[in-house]
C-alpha cells in the first residue's frame, strides 16, 4: 500500500490494541478524522493479523504499519485468549517504537499527534518525548474507566479481597455497585497479571493525556462523566460510535434479516457473547434447554460448529423456531422490529447497540467491565437484568426471558431504552455534545504546532 502524504505537515499516528473489539473502533475514529483533516498524513499501527482484518486494499487515506505480535515461530494457538495478549504485552512499547520510526522515515514527516488505545499507558511517555499531544481512546464505557483511574483509592477503601457485597460509596454514581461487580484484578483476583498491571498503569497515566476520548455520550451517564472534570485535562465523549462513525453496509451472508422479516414483532431472542467469549459447555447446554423449553423464536450467533457445541438433536428439534449463524449483522438485528430480547455478555458495544435498537438485555457477564455493565443495565439504567447467580441456568434464564418479553416490566425497560436512545441521538446532532466534542478533537489533532 502506498503512503498518502498531503500538503499538511501533520502526521497523526494511531496505536491499536489488536484484540477483541478495540482496533476497529480506533480505525473508525481515525477514518472520521482523516475526512476532517484530509491533507494530513495518517499512520495506523497494529499486528499483521489485525491490519489484515481491518484494511481493504482500497483504503487510500490511512497507511497501515505492522507491529510485531510477540508470538514465537512455532506458536500453537490456545483456547485461552489471554495467552496471546500476554505475549504481545511482553514486547510493547518496543514493537510500536520500531514501526513508528519506520513510518517517520517513509513519510519524511515527524509525528505531530499520538492517538492510542487507552490501554497503552506508554503513549504518555512517547508523546512527552516527542512533545506532541497524547489522545488515548477508551473503547468501553466511562463507568469502567473511572474504576481504573481510581484503582488505588478503591484498594485503600475496599481492601484487597474484602467483602463482596460492600457497595462502592467513594465514587459518584456507584452506590448500587458492589465489590463483586468490579473487574477482576482490581481489588481481588489476579492483581499482578499483565492485564491488571497494564490497566493500573493506564489509570495512573491518563490524567496526563491532552484529552481522553470515549465511545459514549455525556448524557448517558452524566454523574460519572462529570466525575472526570477534576481527573482529566479533557474528557471527550464522541460516541456512540455506531451513530457517529461511518461503517460499511452490513453483510448478511446467512440471511438473518430475511429470517427476522418472517417473525412476529418483538418475539425473537437474539443471543451473542461478542467477539471473545464462548460460554463453557454446560452453560451452552443450559441455554439450548432454555430455547427448547420456552419455545421463543431465536437467532443465535455462535462461533464454531454448532453440532459440536450444542446437545445432540437440538438443531433438528428447533429448526422451525431458531436460526444459528457463525456471525450476525448485530447492529441491524438489534434494530429489527422482530427482536424482543438480547442474551448478551454485556460488552460495551453490544450495550450501545441494544440501546439504539431499544432491546432489553439479559446478561451473563464473563470478565473485565462486563459485571459492572450488567449491574449498570440492571440498577442504574433499568434496561435489562443479569441472570441470577451470574451463570446461564435454565429456569432462571426462562424467568428472565418471560419478564422481558411478556410482562409490563419488559415494556418499562423498552421505554427507558427509548429515553436513552433519544439522549444518544441528540448528542450526535450538529449542536449535540458528542458532535461538539468531536470538533474539539479535530482542533487538537490539527492544532498549529
Ligand atoms: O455475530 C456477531 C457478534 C458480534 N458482533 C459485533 O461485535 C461487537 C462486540 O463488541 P462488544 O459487545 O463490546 O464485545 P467484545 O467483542 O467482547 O468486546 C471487548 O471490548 C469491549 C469494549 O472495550 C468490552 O466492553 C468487552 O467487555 C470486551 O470483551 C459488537 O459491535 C457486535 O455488533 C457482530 O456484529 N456479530
Amino acid at each position: 500500500m502506498v503512503s498518502r502524504i498531503g500538503n499538511n505537515p501533520k502526521h497523526i499516528v494511531a496505536l491499536a490494541f489488536p484484540f477483541g473489539t478495540h482496533a476497529s473502533p480506533l480505525l473508525g475514529l481515525i477514518r472520521s478524522l482523516s475526512t476532517e483533516i484530509p491533507d494530513a498524513t495518517f499512520s495506523f499501527f497494529s499486528t499483521v493479523q489485525s491490519n489484515r482484518n481491518l484494511f481493504s486494499e482500497s483504503d487510500d487515506r490511512i497507511t497501515p504499519y505492522d507491529v510485531a505480535d510477540g508470538l514465537p515461530e512455532n506458536y500453537v494457538p490456545s483456547d485461552n485468549p489471554v495467552v496471546v495478549i500476554d505475549l504481545f504485552l511482553d514486547i510493547v512499547p518496543g514493537n510500536f517504537k520500531k514501526a513508528m520510526n519506520m513510518a517517520v522515515q517513509e513519510t519524511g514527516r515527524p509525528i505531530t499527534c499520538i492517538i492510542s488505545d487507552a490501554f497503552y499507558w506508554f503513549g504518555a511517555d512517547i508523546a512527552k518525548e516527542l512533545n506532541v499531544p497524547w489522545l488515548p481512546l477508551w473503547t468501553a464505557g466511562p463507568r469502567s474507566l473511572l474504576l481504573h483511574v481510581e484503582t488505588d483509592l478503591l484498594r485503600q477503601t475496599l481492601g484487597i479481597n474484602g467483602p463482596e457485597d460492600k457497595t462502592i460509596d467513594v465514587l459518584p454514581g456507584f452506590s448500587t455497585v458492589r465489590t463483586r461487580d468490579l473487574p477482576e484484578g482490581l481489588v481481588s483476583g489476579p492483581l499482578e497479571s499483565k492485564l491488571s498491571l497494564m490497566l493500573h498503569k493506564m489509570g495512573l497515566a491518563l490524567p496526563s493525556a491532552t484529552a481522553v476520548i470515549a465511545n459514549s455520550s455525556e448524557e448517558l451517564d452524566p454523574t460519572v462523566v462529570n466525575a472526570f472534570e477534576s481527573r482529566f485535562q479533557k474528557f471527550l465523549n464522541v460516541g456512540p460510535f455506531l451513530l457517529t462513525l461511518s461503517s460499511s453496509p452490513a453483510s448478511d451472508p446467512h440471511g438473518c434479516l430475511d429470517w427476522l422479516d418472517k417473525q412476529e414483532r418483538k418475539t425473537v431472542v437474539y443471543i451473542s457473547f461478542g467477539s471473545v467469549i464462548m460460554p463453557p459447555p454446560h452453560e451452552m447446554a443450559e441455554l439450548a434447554g432454555v430455547l427448547e423449553t420456552s419455545g421463543f423464536p431465536f437467532l443465535w450467533s455462535l462461533r464454531g460448529n454448532p453440532e459440536e457445541k450444542l446437545p445432540s438433536g437440538f438443531l433438528g428439534r428447533t429448526k422451525e423456531k431458531g436460526k444459528i449463524v457463525s456471525w450476525a449483522p448485530q447492529r441491524e438485528v438489534l434494530q429489527h422490529e422482530a427482536t424482543g430480547a438480547f442474551v448478551t455478555h454485556a460488552g460495551w458495544n453490544s450495550i450501545l447497540e441494544s440501546i439504539i435498537g431499544c432491546v432489553p438485555m439479559i446478561s451473563r457477564p464473563f470478565f473485565g467491565d462486563q459485571r459492572l455493565n450488567t449491574r449498570t443495565i440492571e440498577t442504574v439504567w433499568q434496561i435489562g437484568v443479569g441472570i441470577e447467580g451470574g451463570m446461564v441456568n435454565k429456569d432462571r434464564t426462562i424467568e428472565a426471558l418471560k419478564l422481558v418479553l411478556l410482562t409490563e416490566e419488559g415494556e418499562k425497560m423498552r421505554s427507558k431504552l427509548s429515553y436513552l436512545k433519544k439522549l444518544a441521538t441528540d448528542a450526535v446532532k450538529s449542536n449535540g455534545s458528542s458532535a461538539k466534542n468531536f470538533k474539539d478533537l479535530v482542533q487538537i489533532c490539527n492544532d498549529k504546532m
